[in-house]
Formats: structure tokens, C-alpha cells, sequence
């Protein structure tokens, strides 16, 4: 195959001459006119080439191709500034149209033989409303002219209402497409994730509701073109919040997996999870802002502030089930980067290749899902927020995350208690969260790296909830309310997560009543609410399983420059790696 590509000629780059060579790992070319000494190569790898066009073309702000018949144009995704993406381009002429065919047909040939994972096809969503509400924009000027050059078709649907894309996802014919993009923040990123995943175990014929079942990873990959407030997924598999970054990882065919956490109630699924799935400050928050999305990005600061100055903590009773700690742990730190060696040791962990121990995670599971005591530890008591979280989750606003060593793909969560204490301390708390100072370095928080957990009230708290929101709906006037949204799925009416937020009535709800019990009323209130990946929750006892690798993303985890250049010297193999951060 490494013979057949290999093609070798003379080439121009404007006036100078060079000597080319695809050898199909990587296109080089070479000044030709210059003394040996001073030659130099420029080496760019196949798996990094964005596309070949013939003539003379030019991508960026807009598209022209002036049509020669000896040049061609290379387009590849170049690292400006840090983890930061941009296409370069170089317009290569040759000495006849004959050998100028040959070039491209060439190139184009190992981009499919070295690059299996690019994408053809794309399925694209775009929210007009999400973040600063600019996602058509991003897409028609940044996105789309880079996923012509590669020759990906693309089917775009800018959406008209939340959760169509989400149900196109679970009813329509995806036949032929190799991933799915939303344009848009982590609700967007959300809706996709829930399509995919419930359209997945459909197809397999297997029941979401159940904790216990071992569910089916995704076949299509996820990207994300980020046009939201947080992008918190893409902040923390990408490292930069840039669309043009993002839409190169997707040209090539990145490859990242993520875990996933399943959220359940009773029987029944309530959501999934990748970033956060958050009660106290975290819950309270999300509450609070709803009543301020006008206020776009900056509600989050403006509702942390306000949950921040009432001051609030929770009654709680969390049981977790540890991950194993020989593996890692939530304060190694480590972090997890492109290629981690915890995240690709879950995968051999994850998916043996030998059918018979393909069971071996499933019956692992059962274990836990018939409830056996042992593994599973308990604590009670008053806590400040309790956050769970599969991957770093950093964003902007937190660069090393909620959980700075944990792993996008290694099978497990990070479970943050931080237990009720002193206003300054929270505070101390939250600002760490800022900065590269040890969030899990104070005496009011723990962190466990966890497999399961589960969150109930302690006894009589119930009655406190329900008494709570009786009296909200007496101080508001409210009435009973009633949303159905069901999704026929498998032929019979099953509902979905976001169907079963709807479905709630006022009166179970347990969403604004503490807001608004401990704004308006003065009352602290009994309860907080879940925040998962920003959708509130309508239970608070709730189940969380986290389950290894579900889906992919057009992505590659956090490339590291100052590990990336002690690597050059070593071998291809060492690059896996996760560094100290500290
Ligand atoms: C003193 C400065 C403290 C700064 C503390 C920063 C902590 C930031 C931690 C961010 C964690 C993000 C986790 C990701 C969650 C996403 O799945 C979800 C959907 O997009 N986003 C949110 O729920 C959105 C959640 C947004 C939470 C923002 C919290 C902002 C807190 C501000 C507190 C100010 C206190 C001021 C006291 C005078
Ligand atoms: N056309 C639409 N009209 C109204 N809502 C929509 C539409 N399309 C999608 N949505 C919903 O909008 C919600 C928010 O969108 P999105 O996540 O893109 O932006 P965001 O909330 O500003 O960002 P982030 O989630 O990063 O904080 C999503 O939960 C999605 O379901
Ligand atoms: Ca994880």
C-alpha cells in the first residue's frame, strides 16, 4: 500500500522549485535550489490534510477557484497558538495537468486509505437561539466552506423548537451518515446525545430504563461546533473554545470517546449525563438563571452570585460506589490529555476483543444493580452542593474544571461532597475552582472516584418538600399543570428523559419551590434541585451509573505543548501519556 501512494516530482510554490514526496504517512517537499545545508522540508502528515482541490483556490473569508490546468491547492489544519486550529493552504503548480491528475488522485487516495474515520456525510444541527444566539453565522462562514474544501456533504436542519433534534435523531432515516454536529452549547450538545444514545439501544433491541443494563455505543460520532454559554463539553475535549478548531477535529476524523452517565429514578431513566450532574450551589444556580436567560452567557454570574449570598446547604444522604483505586484518583494530578494511558487502558478494560469476557462488565454490573452491601459507602449529613462529573468539566469560567484529574474515557466519575461550612470557605471554594489552586485541598471536601452513586433524603424530608411547595402554590396562585410528550420508539409509546421532565405536574415539582422559597419566602428551603449538563431535574432521589466510552466525538482530548515537545524525542508509543500538572 506505503508503494502504491508513493509518488515523488518536482513542484512549484510560487516562483520556487521544490522536490515533493507523499510517501503516504506524509506529503514533504524540499527547496531544490538551495545548497544542502540550507534546505529545508516542510513535512505535513495525510492524517492532517483537509482536502485537495485542483486550480487555484482560495478558502477563507470567501471561496474562489481560478481554474488552471497544472495547480492544485492543499488545505491542511495547522496548530496556530496553542491547542488553537487553523487551515493552511498551499498552492502547488506543476509541470504538466497529466502529473498535476496524478498529485491529487494520489493525495486523495491516502486520505482515504490513512484517515478511516473522516467523515463523508454529516448530519448538522444548528440552535439560532443558543448562547449569543450566532450559531447560523458561525456555521455558514466558518464551518461550511472547510467542510467543502474536504468534500464532506452535509445536511443541515436549523432548528425551529428544543428537542427536534433530539427526536429527528430517534425517528428519522440516518442511513449514510457517518456523525452528527450540532451547532450550539452543551443543551444542544445534550439533545444530540440523548438522540443518539436512545436511537442506539432501540436498534439493539435493549431497555434504557434499566440501570443494570450494559448499553451499546454509539456507531455515529458526535461534533460540536461550539455557539453556546458554557461549552463545557467542547472546552474540555477540545481545550479551546473555537469553532474553526472544532471543524478541522471533525475533517479529520478525530477520534475521542466519553463516558456517560445514566441518571435514573425509580424505573425510569431520567437523563444522561457528561459534565455535570449537580445538587446545591450548582442546582440552585441553573433554578435561578432560567429567570434570566435574556441575560445570555453572564445569567450564570449574576444567579451564582444570588445563590451564593442566601447561602444555603442541603440534608442529604449520598452512597457511592468506588471505582477501583489502583487504576487512579481524583487527586493524582494527573490530567488526562490526548491518548491518556488510564482512558486507553478502560478501553482494552471495556471491550475485550474475546466474546466470552465481553460479559465480564455486565455481570460486574448486576453485582451492584441487585443492591449487594459491601463495595457501596454511605454519608450523611448537610452539604453545600454534591457534584458528579465524568470528565474535568472545564470551561471558561473553571480551566482545569470541576475535577481537574478526572478522565474523559476511563469509566468512571468524579463525586465532589463538599460539606456545609463557613460563607468564606465555600467562597474559598468556588474561587479555587478559578485558578490552579487545589479545590480538594480544604477540610470541607472530599472527592471519590466512583462507578455509581445514589442520593435520597433523609427520613422526613419528604413531607418537608411536598409541605414546601404547597405553600408556593398557595403564595403564587399556582395551579396544576400538565405536559405530555412521548415518543412512539420500538413501535410502543415510551417516554424519553426530557418527556418525563415535561410530564411532571407543578405540584411533584420540586424546581422553583426552593428558589423562590428562599428568595421571595426567606424560608431556607428543604430541598435543592439536580442540574444535569443545565437541564433541572424533576426527582431528587435519584440512581447515577456511569458507563464507559458510550459515545465519540470528532475529537482528540487536550493536546499538551510543553508534553508534546518532551515527547518528539521519544517514541510514538510513549506519546501516551497523562502528565503532572502540578
Ligand atoms: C468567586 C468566583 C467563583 C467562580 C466559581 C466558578 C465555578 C465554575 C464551575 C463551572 C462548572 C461548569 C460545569 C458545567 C456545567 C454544564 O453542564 C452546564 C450546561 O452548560 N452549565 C451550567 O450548569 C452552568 C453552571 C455555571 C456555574 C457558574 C457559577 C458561577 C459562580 C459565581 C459565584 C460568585 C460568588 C460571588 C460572591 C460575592
Ligand atoms: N429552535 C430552538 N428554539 C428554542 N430552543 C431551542 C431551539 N433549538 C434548540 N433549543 C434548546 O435550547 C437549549 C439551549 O441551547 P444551547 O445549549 O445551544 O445554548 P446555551 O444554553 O446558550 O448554552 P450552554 O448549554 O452551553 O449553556 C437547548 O437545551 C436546546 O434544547
Ligand atoms: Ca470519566
Amino acid at each position: 500500500m506505503e508503494t502504491d501512494l508513493r509518488l515523488e516530482s518536482s513542484l512549484w510554490i510560487g516562483n520556487k522549485r521544490y522536490r515533493a514526496v507523499l510517501t503516504g504517512w506524509h506529503l514533504k517537499w524540499t527547496e531544490a535550489d538551495k545548497k544542502n545545508g540550507d534546505k529545508k522540508t516542510v513535512s505535513v502528515p495525510v492524517a492532517e490534510v483537509v482536502g485537495v482541490e485542483n486550480g487555484r483556490v482560495e478558502i477563507l473569508p470567501q471561496k474562489s477557484v481560478e481554474d488552471t490546468d497544472k495547480d492544485f491547492t492543499g488545505g491542511r489544519s495547522r496548530s496556530t497558538y496553542g491547542l488553537l486550529w487553523s487551515l493552511g493552504r498551499t498552492q502547488f503548480s506543476c509541470p504538466s495537468r497529466v502529473l498535476r491528475d496524478q498529485w491529487t488522485n494520489h493525495l486523495r487516495t491516502a486520505l482515504k486509505t490513512h484517515s478511516p474515520l473522516r467523515p463523508h456525510r454529516l448530519l448538522v444541527f444548528i440552535n439560532p437561539f443558543g448562547g449569543k444566539k450566532k450559531g447560523r453565522e458561525i456555521y455558514h462562514s466558518l464551518v461550511a466552506p472547510l467542510f467543502e474544501l474536504a468534500g464532506i456533504s452535509s445536511h443541515v436542519i436549523v432548528t425551529e423548537r428544543a428537542n427536534q433534534a433530539r427526536d429527528h435523531l430517534l425517528k428519522k432515516d440516518l442511513t449514510g451518515f457517518d456523525g452528527v454536529v450540532c451547532v450550539g452549547g452543551d443543551g444542544m450538545f445534550s439533545e444530540v446525545l440523548h438522540g443518539l444514545i436512545g436511537r442506539t439501544q432501540q436498534e439493539a433491541g435493549l431497555c434504557e430504563t434499566d440501570p443494570a443494563v450494559t448499553l451499546q455505543p454509539c456507531p455515529l460520532h458526535i461534533g460540536i461546533i461550539p455557539a453556546g454559554s458554557t461549552d463545557c463539553v467542547c472546552y474540555a475535549t477540545v481545550g479551546v473554545i473555537d469553532p474553526v478548531s472544532s471543524a478541522l477535529h471533525i475533517i479529520i476524523g478525530d477520534s475521542q470517546p466519553l463516558d456517560v452517565c445514566s441518571v435514573h429514578h425509580a424505573s425510569t431513566l431520567v437523563r444522561y449525563s457528561v459534565s455535570l450532574v449537580g445538587y446545591g450551589f450548582y442546582g440552585d444556580v441553573l433554578a435561578e438563571s432560567e429567570k434570566h436567560r435574556w441575560m445570555g452567557p453572564l445569567r450564570y454570574d449574576y444567579s451564582g452570585t444570588v445563590v451564593y449570598l442566601s447561602n444555603r446547604s442541603y440534608a442529604g444522604i449520598v452512597q457511592y460506589l468506588p471505582a477501583d483505586p489502583l487504576l487512579s484518583s481524583p487527586k493524582d494530578k494527573t490530567r488526562c490529555l490526548s491518548g491518556c494511558n488510564v482512558c486507553s487502558r478502560s478501553t482494552e478494560r471495556l471491550f475485550p476483543h474475546t466474546s466470552d469476557s465481553g460479559s465480564l462488565y455486565s455481570s460486574h454490573f448486576s453485582q451492584y444493580s441487585n443492591d449487594s452491601e459491601g463495595e457501596w459507602v454511605s454519608v450523611e449529613g448537610r452539604f453545600r452542593c454534591v457534584s458528579i462529573t465524568c470528565m474535568s468539566s472545564s470551561c471558561a469560567r473553571s480551566p482545569l474544571g470541576l475535577s481537574p484529574s478526572a478522565h474523559l474515557a476511563d469509566g468512571t466519575g468524579d463525586l465532589i461532597l463538599v460539606w456545609d461550612t463557613h460563607p468564606l470557605s465555600f467562597l474559598k471554594f468556588l474561587y479555587r475552582h478559578t485558578s490552579t489552586q487545589d479545590q480538594f485541598d480544604l477540610p470541607f471536601v472530599e472527592v471519590h472516584r466512583v462507578k455509581a452513586v445514589r442520593f435520597s433524603l433523609p427520613d422526613g424530608r419528604e413531607e418537608e418538600v411536598h409541605e414546601g411547595i404547597g405553600e408556593l402554590n398557595r403564595a403564587i396562585g399556582g395551579e396544576e399543570r400538565e405536559y405530555v410528550d412521548t415518543v412512539s420508539r420500538n413501535g410502543s409509546q415510551q417516554q424519553l428523559a426530557q418527556s418525563v421532565v415535561e410530564r411532571e405536574t407543578m405540584n411533584e415539582h420540586k424546581t422553583v419551590a426552593p428558589i423562590l422559597c428562599g428568595l421571595c419566602c426567606k424560608k431556607t428551603p428543604a430541598v435543592s434541585v439536580w442540574n444535569c449538563d443545565g437541564e433541572i431535574l424533576p426527582f431528587t432521589e435519584i440512581f447515577c451509573r456511569i458507563h464507559g466510552q458510550l459515545v465519540r466525538l470528532y475529537a482528540r482530548g487536550i493536546e499538551d505543548a510543553a508534553a508534546m515537545q518532551n515527547c518528539s524525542q521519544e517514541s510514538d508509543k510513549n506519546k501516551s501519556r497523562c502528565i503532572t500538572y502540578k
